[in-house]
């Protein structure tokens, strides 16, 4: 097969499917959901009963999370009664990884028979009208690491993972999003949950004042580091995706002001809204149709 120099990072569909079986023969569970946590929001994996963990060290092929908030731990069981996999922690392009080994978790998953996935990350809120512990489900996404080439779907395509060309119109499921905003009213959580378009910068740097004017002009409404490598994977491979990002900060769009992004918050932000998102998360899941 002719290569292209990303390819050494491709795991190959036999690659994938050797590590889904090996991770499906440690466990009884056969997951049809699959859920990645975001910075500071493995807390998720609290709610997952009669679980097996495995490091992500232990699992070969599986890019591991090198910053704090991110656990770096698969957990496979049951959430509400579901058969879920879920990861505490993810790897981040600006950690060193090409884009095609953040995919390699979400092929397995899909492999380990996963037809829904759920998404979540700490985002800087941009939009105006947004505040600090709002939960913004993502309507659509700008890939503007996609801009720079920055994109896993790049490289030979293999037609058993998905198409060559996958439309990405619809990429944010709308059934999944109507149900995550029913549920969210029904727990009296609608003051806080908004649903917003999220733009992706591959970091570690958070943005510049002008970035985020930049990035508000062309319609973000809030901007991360992650999310978009693994949405694009999971439309290729065929699953219905829900996201939502936590807004953990607001991003500086003042010239000359003293305040500044930082991490620190970015974890503070999750701790205190982490019980709200796992309510919302099970809500979702016990009404989920995962025939
Ligand atoms: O993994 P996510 O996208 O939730 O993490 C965000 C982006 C950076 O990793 C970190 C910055 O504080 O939070
Ligand atoms: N790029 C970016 N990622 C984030 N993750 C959490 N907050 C932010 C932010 O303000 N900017």
């Amino acid at each position: 097969m002719r290569t292209l120099f990303i390819d050494r990072e491709v795991l190959s569909y036999d690659e994938v499917k050797k590590i889904a079986d090996s991770l499906l023969a440690q466990t009884p569970i056969r997951p049809k959901l699959g859920i990645i946590c975001g910075s500071g929001l493995g807390a998720l994996a609290d709610i997952v009963e009669d679980r097996t963990v495995i490091p992500y060290e232990k699992i070969p092929g599986f890019p591991v999370s090198t910053v704090p908030g991110h656990e770096g731990k698969l957990v496979i069981g049951k959430l509400k009664g579901k058969e879920v996999v879920l990861m505490q922690g993810r790897a981040h392009c600006y950690e060193g990884y090409p884009p095609q080994k953040i995919a390699v978790p979400v092929r397995t998953m899909k492999m380990m028979g996963v037809q829904i996935l759920f998404v979540t990350c700490a985002a800087g809120g941009i939009n105006d009208s947004y505040q600090v512990g709002d939960i913004m489900i993502i309507r659509d996404h700008i890939n503007l690491a996609g801009f720079a080439g920055i994109n896993p779907l790049v490289g030979m395509n293999d037609n058993r993972f998905g198409e060559r060309f996958p439309p990405m119109s619809d990429a944010y499921d709308r059934q999944i999003r109507a149900l995550a905003k029913a549920e969210a009213k029904r727990m009296g959580l609608d003051p806080f949950v908004r649903e917003g378009v999220y733009s992706m910068m591959v970091g570690p740097n958070f943005e510049t004042v002008t970035e985020c004017r930049l990035l508000r002009l062309v319609g973000a409404d809030a901007t991360g580091m992650s999310t978009v490598p693994e949405v694009l994977v999971a439309r290729h491979c065929g699953m219905r995706v829900f996201a939502m990002g936590l807004i953990s900060n607001l991003v500086i769009s003042e010239y000359d002001v003293d305040e500044k992004a930082n991490h620190e918050e970015v974890l503070e932000t999750g701790q205190k809204r982490s019980k709200d998102l796992q309510n919302l998360v099970a809500a979702m899941v016990e009404k989920l149709d995962l025939a």
